[in-house]
């Protein structure tokens, strides 16, 4: 205990892992590394990139395409990761996505996707087919997103909606068949190419619709909007109402999207990057905004109400990953658990890779807890499930 006082972090904190029964010892790892994933592709520019970074890069045996750094060194600066040849991504969320076992022709759900380092890392594994939908809630944070969609240039198969993730009700782009007449087709407007440089009035409406203006977040009645979309995401061409199709129950078993992350929102904890970050925005503001007893409980049950919702839009069979990188029990095994009792047809997979991986298992049998001691990485909890026909 001793050496966890000499911590810089607040009270707190510190009172928020004690009642949470989490080791603070764990935050004491401080030479965590950073780590990157290198852009499929970019494998031929290594050494060029170590130079100019002025460090070698060590493979992460474990996950394929990452490396790690020296915690302190800064990449956004480099050419390499202007240039898009490097992301800065922690292992545990590379992990994250693996365990969703992507291929290649996948429909896949990101349902709390802003800014986007796990969305990123889902389109280079799809390569050349299937679809990504992003989905988040702040307007802002999936604007980054679309940002790095683009200077990846990644987009090509991907959507982006801000909107309400616990009642986001649309499924993977349909090919419609065009049985109705040519006359109602070329009446109804379809969408073209996606540009930013949309007409003054168009982009006048949209904000207007958007309330409350000054907010950056969605009002929970609001519909989707959408606010990027590739030449391959199935998107160029339908209309607005066949875009805006909601699938129905009996619709999704067969056609909902193969894969869903549902990366929720949380206490950011297991993140002492995170967590320092408040160091500058004021240790109050990090009780306020994130460990308020109140704030905790409204979490869970967003918590919850994500999960519900992504695995309704999950096809029979397909894979669910639900992550936080809290490490507390209460946002992780309780809202399994909890979730388990409420899903008849909801059951928990065995991650096969991390037998590989460095972590430990959950208090519930086939999940995933990453933490600074245990993995050298940031801390997250990883579990998946599947949809069983019942
Ligand atoms: C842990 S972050 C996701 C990180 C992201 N998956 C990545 O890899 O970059 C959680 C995200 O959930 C979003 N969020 C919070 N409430 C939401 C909701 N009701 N629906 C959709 N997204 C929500 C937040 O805006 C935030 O961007």
């Amino acid at each position: 205990m001793e050496e966890v006082s000499k911590l810089p972090l607040p009270e707190a904190f510190l009172d928020f892992l004690q009642a949470n029964g989490l080791d603070a010892s764990i935050y004491i790892a401080s030479d965590t590394p950073r780590y990157i994933r290198l852009k499929p592709g970019s494998e031929g520019d290594l050494r060029e990139i170590e130079a100019e970074i002025n460090c070698n890069l060590e493979r992460v045996a474990w996950l394929p395409g990452f490396f790690s750094l020296p915690p302190h060194l800064q990449i956004a600066n480099s050419k390499a990761y202007k240039e898009g040849k490097i992301y800065g991504i922690d292992a545990a969320s590379g992990a994250a996505v693996l365990a969703l076992n992507i291929s290649g022709g996948d429909n896949v759900l990101d349902l709390c996707a802003a800014p986007g380092a796990k969305l990123c890392m889902i389109a280079d594994l799809l390569g050349d087919s299937g679809s990504v939908t992003g989905v988040d809630i702040a307007r802002h944070r999936l604007a980054a997103c679309r940002t790095m969609l683009q200077k990846y240039a990644l987009g090509d198969r991907c959507r982006l909606f801000v909107a309400d993730g616990t009642t986001f009700s649309l499924g993977p782009v349909r090919k419609f068949s065009h049985s109705r007449s040519c006359e109602s087709a070329c009446k109804e407007d379809t969408f073209t190419e996606w540009t930013s440089r949309r007409p003054w009035k168009e982009r006048k409406k949209a904000r207007k619709a958007r309330k409350p203006a000054a907010s950056a977040l969605i009002a929970e009645s609001d519909s989707p909007e959408l606010i990027f979309y590739g030449r391959d995401s199935g998107v160029l061409g339908t209309s607005k109402s066949e875009l805006y199709q909601i699938v129905c129950r009996s619709e999704v078993l067969s056609r909902g999207y193969d894969k869903v992350l549902v990366d929720a929102e949380c206490t950011h904890d297991g993140s002492i990057r995170h967590i320092q970050k408040y160091e500058h925005w004021g240790w109050e503001t990090l009780h306020q905004r994130v460990l308020n007893a109140e704030r905790t409980d409204n979490l869970t049950n967003l918590q919850i109400k994500l999960l519900t919702n992504g695995f309704k839009l999950l096809r029979l069979g397909g894979l669910l990953v639900y992550s936080t990188c809290s490490l507390t029990v209460s946002q992780n095994e309780d809202v399994v658990e909890r979730f388990l009792k409420e899903n008849a047809s909801a059951e928990l997979q065995e991650i096969d890779a991390a037998k590989d991986w460095p972590c430990k298992s959950g208090r519930i049998p086939k999940t995933l807890r990453f933490d600074p001691v245990t993995s050298q990485t940031s801390g997250l909890f990883v579990a998946k499930f599947t949809k069983l026909a019942i």
